[in-house]
């Protein structure tokens, strides 16, 4: 028999109102004995006074029954909320310790609630989320994937795969000579346009992940031309050491911030330049490995320079850069609206002018490369692995050669899939997933 879990499932730290879990066979006997009354009815709040073995009293508050199966983990289940301090949590653990109760781990709710089938693994992996989403495309995107949008995709996959499993196993169970080869024919067409939606999901730009993890947004430009200004008004604090000194910054610095809903980490670098010293060249060289992994680039150059445009700056402009001409307020040319095939924007980091403009820019670009349509999306490293997985596995389906090896293949693309709900699990994967969470979920 599982031990009974118990864990504070809102925050610690003083709150005006605490949320206690308790979880397995032992939270009934448990709440009979801290409130040494009869259980409520199901799933009504009532009052409840509890007091620990020695008659002590812990707090005045509220419980909630939740006899199994019918209950978030399957299990029985109380819940209490109590008032939030140190004091009260601390007598409340040591009376469920004294009831034979054990604290839980991180996620180990959830994982209860997966392996009594009340959630798949995506359910439980959109919890995490959205219990950790920052800005309202993650808390959205999180929802959809807790509503069982994703889940519901790869069962659709699976089905397919199986139905067409199905007419393979009957065409195995013909002599070969009699074989139909309308049936052979149909599974063909049926597993390509399977393997032609699952590259559609997997040609998605990764665009779930990234908008979970947060878009990485990367300043770059010549020494002096204003990151690390800039860096600070989008962030509204000073993050970034200023100053008039060519080759201030050397590290990278991020700022997490809230672009419109997106969640974006800007990050500021050294100025691109030809290095005068071992740390500045090191800087420099951090500066474009970021470059490299920026979903967006900002290029920066000194609007007072224009029309000349610095050569170093200019070399990373592509088609994921948005140019910036910053000190515009010191600019006596007229600035271009675009530089090297890029919209260019023109902004002071000194007077704030234009940069409402930018941040539009900067939300245009990300609502129009990453906003998500109504399919589900891969939103971790993990789908993304299996869905490949089964993608190769049904690119092998050949049944005009071998229908054992065919069928062989979809059983192994239909095991791919199946990992990413968890119908097909192994504890190290479980481990994995469940550890990221906080404890109490
Ligand atoms: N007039 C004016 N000065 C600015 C503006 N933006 C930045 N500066 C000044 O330009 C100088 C350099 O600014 P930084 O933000 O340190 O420039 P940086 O690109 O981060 O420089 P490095 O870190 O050395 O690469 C500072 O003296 C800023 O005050 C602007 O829009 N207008
Ligand atoms: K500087
Ligand atoms: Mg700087």
């Amino acid at each position: 028999m599982a031990d009974t879990i118990y864990a504070l499932a809102s925050g610690t730290g003083r709150a005006g109102i605490a949320v206690w879990r308790l979880s397995g066979q032992g939270s009934a006997d448990a709440l009979l004995a801290l409130t040494g009354r009869p259980l409520p009815p199901p799933r009504r709040a009532v009052r409840a006074v509890l007091t620990d073995r020695d008659g002590e009293p812990i707090d005045d508050g509220l419980a909630l029954w939740f006899p199994a199966p019918a209950s978030f983990t399957g299990e029985d289940v109380v819940e209490l909320h109590l008032h939030g301090g140190r004091a009260v949590a601390q007598g409340l653990g040591r009376a469920l310790s004294g009831l034979g109760l054990r604290p839980a781990e991180p996620g180990e709710f959830s994982r209860r609630a997966f392996a009594n089938g009340k959630i798949d693994l995506t359910h439980a992996e959109a919890i995490a989320d959205l219990v950790a989403a920052e800005t309202a495309a993650q808390r959205r995107q999180a929802l959809r994937q807790m509503d069982g949008a994703l889940a519901a995709l790869i069962e659709e996959w699976r089905r397919r795969l199986v139905s067409i499993l199905a007419r393979l196993e009957a065409a195995i169970d013909f002599a070969e000579e009699d074989l139909p080869p309308s049936l052979i024919t149909l599974t063909q067409t049926e597993a390509a346009a399977l393997a032609a939606d699952l590259a559609a999901h997997l040609a998605d730009d990764r665009r779930g992940e990234i908008l979970r993890d947060g878009l990485h947004i990367t300043l770059l430009g010549a020494p002096n031309a204003g990151k690390s200004s800039l860096l600070n008004r989008l962030a509204g604090r000073e993050a970034a050491i200023v100053s008039a000194e060519a080759g201030t910054t050397r590290d990278v610095i991020e700022v997490h911030l809230d672009l419109g809903g997106w969640p974006a980490i800007l990050a500021d670098t050294a100025g691109l330049r030809e290095a005068e010293g071992q740390i500045e060249a090191e800087g420099v060289r951090r500066a474009l490995a970021r470059a490299g992994m920026a979903d967006l680039k900002l290029a920066v150059f000194d609007a007072a320079l224009v029309p000349v445009l610095d050569e170093a700056t200019r070399e990373v402009i592509d088609d994921s850069t948005l140019v910036v001409l910053n000190k515009r307020d010191l600019a006596a040319a007229p600035l271009p609206d675009r530089v090297a095939g890029r919209p260019a924007v023109a902004v002071s980091a000194k007077t704030g002018d234009g940069l409402d403009q930018l941040v539009g820019w900067i939300e245009g670009e990300l609502q129009q490369r990453f906003a998500v349509g109504s399919a589900p999306v891969l939103t971790r490293a993990r789908h993304r692995a299996a869905a490949e997985a089964a993608f190769v596995a049904l690119s092998g389906f050949d049944p005009s050669v071998d229908l054992g090896l065919a069928a062989e293949s979809l059983r192994a693309a239909a095991t791919a899939l199946g990992r990413i709900t968890g119908r097909v699990e192994t504890d190290e994967v479980l481990g994995a997933i469940f550890a990221e969470f906080c404890i109490g979920k």
